[in-house]
């Protein structure tokens, strides 16, 4: 009977990951993806440049947008502080299945709360539901064309400080052009971006990082 793509992943996972090994269920994926079908994980090119920003930032507080089969969130989960909050969502049910089942065999289960619903829906209520009061980092990596829409909203949540850092994948593909020429034009950020090419592909593509600074 017919097997999902993400079912295929997870199965990857289980079969050739060793339970609690981070770094093992990023190889998995990353194995199967390159040598078996395309899916839409950032990948390992664009993950070492992820994990050194997250390195980098060593942040307290992380926003996930945009889940998926929870590949960057292992990545990003395996990186942080023990006392860190780390908030994902995703908006696709059997998705989000999926994810909690990756993070579980990467032993990471406690490091993340992954929470079903749309960005928009949920942004406005991520200070009183998790206690957050600003994010240090996060990551969009969810639908393109809300990248815009989500950064004023978390503009408006509050979210954003001086100093939170915010990295967006596939600016070039799909793209988010109106995000992009936002973000430049305006005063608040410092934008630029890591040169790199679309997941287990040769296609361009960019991290763009945003830092801001008023
Ligand atoms: C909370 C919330 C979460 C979501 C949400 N959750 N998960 C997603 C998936 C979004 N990701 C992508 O669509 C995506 C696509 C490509 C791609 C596809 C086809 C091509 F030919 C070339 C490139 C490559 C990528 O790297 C991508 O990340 N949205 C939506 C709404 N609210
Ligand atoms: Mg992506």
């Amino acid at each position: 009977q017919f097997v999902s793509l993400r079912q295929r992943i997870l199965s990857a996972v289980q079969k050739n990951a060793t339970r609690g090994d981070p770094r093992s269920v990023i190889r998995a994926i990353d194995q199967f993806c390159s040598q078996k079908e395309w899916a839409m994980n950032v990948g390992n090119e664009k993950g070492c440049i992820l994990d050194s920003v997250v390195s980098e930032v060593n942040p307290a507080t992380v926003l996930e947008l945009g889940t998926y089969c929870g590949y960057s969130t292992v990545r990003i989960a395996s990186l942080l502080p023990p006392y860190a909050k780390f908030i994902t969502l995703e908006f696709n049910p059997d998705f989000a299945a999926v994810a909690r089942q990756v993070i579980a065999w990467a032993g990471l289960e406690d490091k993340v709360q992954l929470v079903e619903g749309a960005s928009s829906d949920w942004i406005p209520k991520i200070k009183e539901q998790f206690g957050i009061k600003t994010f240090d980092l996060v990551f969009l990596d969810h639908w393109k064309e809300h990248y815009l829409s989500d950064t004023k909203l978390m503009e408006e949540c509050g979210l954003l400080r001086k100093g939170s850092v915010l990295l967006a994948d596939n600016v070039i593909c799909p793209g988010a052009p109106d995000y992009v020429e936002y973000v430049r034009s305006s005063p608040r950020y410092k934008s630029h971006y890591f040169r790199s090419h679309l997941e287990y592909t040769k296609a361009e593509e960019n991290l763009w990082y945003l830092g801001i600074i008023e």
